[in-house]
């Protein structure tokens, strides 16, 4: 896979410190580009509302913690609907890709794309690219309009479909070339921001006339620039129920003890969240904060210690925690996921026996009752509140795109929409 670093940061510097982290327009390339009024000012629905459009340089600090004496810092370009379009309604082609892990609200962000193109742009060819970025060129496309994504938010996954690996920058851009499509949104992780700014760079070499925009998806919250990812919020409310399930059987059984693993490579914010949330965990173990077993101020120690204190406990882990202990005591692993995520060894079945083997050893009643409620997470529809963050980053995308910016994210800053460059976005 190619590296995608290669994107020269676009900066504007103002007075007083101030550094705007600029995105990339299809004008930097395409200077000739004519302009069209954006037919939402016709729209009765928005028409009314007083500053409807955002001003052209309105920004959202990075930081919003600053000391008196210190620069004004990181800025992103805000989002929302600009005065003036670069694309005619019936001159938009757009299409849809969903790739890596599943996550809540895929189907809102996808429903709401559709929606927003269609009745805010009056955009008639949607496409759907089925199954990931291999979609592109190894299956066909699912026409989408407002009638097909109806209903979707109410259903968990994803509609189009979704994989890892499979990314052939070149295929990929020649599909998107022949098929005439020029706004290409792309919800997903890490991984696929990563494979979305190769599109954008090839597509930018090619001199097309194509938006590529990214929304991201990454359910273990794990794109430090935005406040949080959407599905985020559902899968901490849904983790609760393996939290309270964990409990009541930690409580029923005598040193009990309920063990729940969350999903989380390389932090720990579902795991802790879920914690916060439910006032019943004992010991919450995270990447970020390293741990060991044996001996004083070990786990098995505070184990044993609560134990004999409360008669059961509820012990939450990340995935991705402890992993440097069980490498240890393992031989080595390298395996790689198809889009060359390193898969991690299960760390909760490995914890589970160890606990198990010491409280042999010490001979002391014990009863530990391990629950992976990954997939159970993953696959709901999205709840109240990231339905409502959806259909914002999905507007949002949509109104970036029809006002010619592209090589973006989509993402909330401090509360606010903005559009970041993809190189800050993974
Ligand atoms: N460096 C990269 N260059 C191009 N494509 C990539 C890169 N890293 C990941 N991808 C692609 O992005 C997609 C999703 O990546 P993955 O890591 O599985 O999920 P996520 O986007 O949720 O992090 C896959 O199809 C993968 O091949
Ligand atoms: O078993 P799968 O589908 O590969 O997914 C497992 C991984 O997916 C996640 O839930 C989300 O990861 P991505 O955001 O990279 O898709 C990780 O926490 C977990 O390690
Ligand atoms: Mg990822």
């Amino acid at each position: 896979m190619s590296s995608p670093k290669s994107i020269k940061p676009k900066i504007v510097n103002g007075p007083g410190g101030y550094i705007l982290q600029d995105v990339p327009h299809l004008i930097d390339y395409l200077p000739d580009l004519p302009t069209y009024p954006n037919p939402l000012q016709d729209n009765p629905a928005y028409s009314v509302v007083k500053q409807y459009f955002v001003d052209a340089d309105d920004s959202v600090p990075e930081k919003i913690v600053v000391h008196k004496d210190g620069p004004r810092g990181i800025h992103f370009r805000r989002a929302g609907p600009r005065q003036k379009v670069y694309f005619e309604s019936d001159e938009v082609h757009a299409c849809i890709v969903t790739c890596g892990g599943l996550c809540p609200g895929l189907n809102t962000v996808i429903r709401e794309i559709v929606s927003s193109l269609s009745y805010m742009y009056g955009v008639k060819k949607i496409l759907g690219i089925d199954g990931g970025y291999r979609g592109f060129y190894a299956k066909n496309t699912i026409p989408l309009n407002s009638k097909v994504v109806n209903d979707i938010h109410k259903r968990g996954g994803t509609v189009l479909g979704t994989s890892r690996g499979g990314h052939d920058t070149t295929k990929i851009v020649d599909s998107i070339q022949d098929r005439g499509i020029n706004q290409v949104y792309i919800i997903g992780g890490d991984g696929t921001q990563r494979g979305a700014s190769v599109i954008f760079e090839e597509i930018r070499r090619r001199g097309l006339k194509v938006a590529v925009v990214g929304i991201p998806k990454t359910i273990d919250n794990d794109i430090p620039v935005i406040d949080k990812s959407f599905g985020f919020d559902t899968a901490v409310e849904e983790a609760q129920r393996a939290i309270n399930a964990a409990h009541v059987e930690a409580e029923s059984n005598e040193n009990g003890i309920g063990f729940v693993k969350l999903m989380g490579r390389y932090s720990g914010f579902i795991a802790m969240y879920a914690t916060l949330a439910s006032r019943d965990v004992d010991c919450c173990l995270i990447p970020e904060s390293p741990f060991y077993l044996e001996g004083e101020g070990g786990l098995l120690e505070f184990i044993e210690k609560r134990l004999k204190e409360h008669g059961h406990m509820v012990i939450v882990l990340a995935e991705g925690a402890g992993q440097d202990l069980m490498s240890k005591s393992m031989e080595s692993n390298t395996l790689k996921d198809a889009s060359g995520n390193k898969l991690l060894k299960d760390v909760g079945l490995w914890l589970s026996q160890s606990i198990k083997d010491y409280f042999k050893k010490i001979q002391m009643v014990m009863n530990l009752k391990y629950i992976d409620p990954t997939y159970m997470i993953r696959a709901v529809p999205s709840n109240a509140s990231d339905n409502v963050y959806c259909t914002l980053l999905a507007q949002s995308a949509v109104h970036g795109a029809m006002a010619g910016y592209t090589g973006y994210t989509s993402g909330l800053v401090n509360g606010r929409q903005t559009y970041i460059p993809y190189y800050v976005s993974y």
